[in-house]
């Protein structure tokens, strides 16, 4: 019998089908996903199996054919609805350039917090805290376009957290990423308390930043059990690819 006590996930998938136009298959199928408060997933799956889409569908950039989206427990419905994910789910686009569209870095993180609401001067506050919290204080009068690609993805991910998101949606962070960055955006994922959706094919990164894998193949998602005490990533045969898994799983 269902746990009615157990809280609901910040957002759930529920019997999703999706298609792009002209496609004759699916790309998702009676698909079903959870990312629970706090929960850190790795999506995996090979190249054109939909992980970007689905990350997609979440935010509702693209709607499904059958299927409903939920946040916190409740259908999403209405533009007000998506609205309010959006507030509360932070999406890091795979090219940067989609995410940052004010002249300079300090622009482009004080927008979130002013869609929020928030004042001019206290959006400037909240903008100037997160770049200090990501070490990016020198950045924030800088001109957005002259930034390296690895500055980019950073201050792309400041415009999302200076929205105090609850979940992360990640697509590809360390495409641009030299071993510093990388290892600096590892850092800022462990001090995060929000829930973590991030699409890699790195597993090295995954493995240090997320403690449970969802694979993505056939229009279906497979979720492994949690893996917290005892975690490794290894060449199990599955779909062809690595996979992380737990305890409870046989080596
Ligand atoms: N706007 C679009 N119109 C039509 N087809 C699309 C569109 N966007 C993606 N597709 C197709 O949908 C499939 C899934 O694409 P998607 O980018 O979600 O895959 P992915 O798993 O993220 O791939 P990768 O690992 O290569 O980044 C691919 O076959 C892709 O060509």
């Amino acid at each position: 019998m269902a746990d009615m006590s157990a809280p609901s996930p910040l957002v759930r998938l529920q019997d999703i089908r999706f298609g792009f136009p002209g496609h004759t298959t699916p790309l998702f199928n009676d698909l079903e996903f959870s990312l629970p408060a706090q929960e850190r997933i790795g999506l995996i799956g090979p190249n054109g199996s939909g992980k970007t889409t689905l990350l997609r569908v979440i935010m509702g950039l693209l709607a499904p054919q059958h299927g409903n989206v939920f946040f916190s427990g409740s259908p999403i419905h209405t533009r007000e609805d998506w609205r309010t994910l959006r507030q509360h789910i932070g999406f890091v686009f795979q090219d940067s350039d989609d995410q940052l569209f004010c002249p300079t870095v300090l622009e482009d993180v004080a927008f979130g917090p002013r869609n929020l609401g928030l004042s001019r001067e206290h959006a400037r506050t909240r903008a100037l805290e997160t770049l200090a919290d990501l070490e990016l204080t020198a950045l924030a009068e800088a001109m957005t376009h002259t930034l390296s690609g690895g500055q980019k993805k950073l201050v792309a991910l400041a415009t999302v957290l200076a929205m105090r998101p609850q979940a992360l949606l990640l697509d590809e962070p360390t495409n641009d990423l030299d071993h510093d960055a990388r290892n600096r955006l590892i850092d800022i994922l462990e001090r995060l308390d929000t829930a973590l959706l991030i699409v890699s094919h790195d597993w090295d990164f995954l493995d240090q930043t997320t403690s449970r894998l969802c694979e993505l193949h056939a229009g279906q998602l497979e979720c492994n059990g949690n893996v917290t005490l005892h975690s490794h990533v290894h060449a199990h045969v599955r779909g062809g690819v690595p996979h992380k898994h737990g305890d409870s799983s046989p080596s």
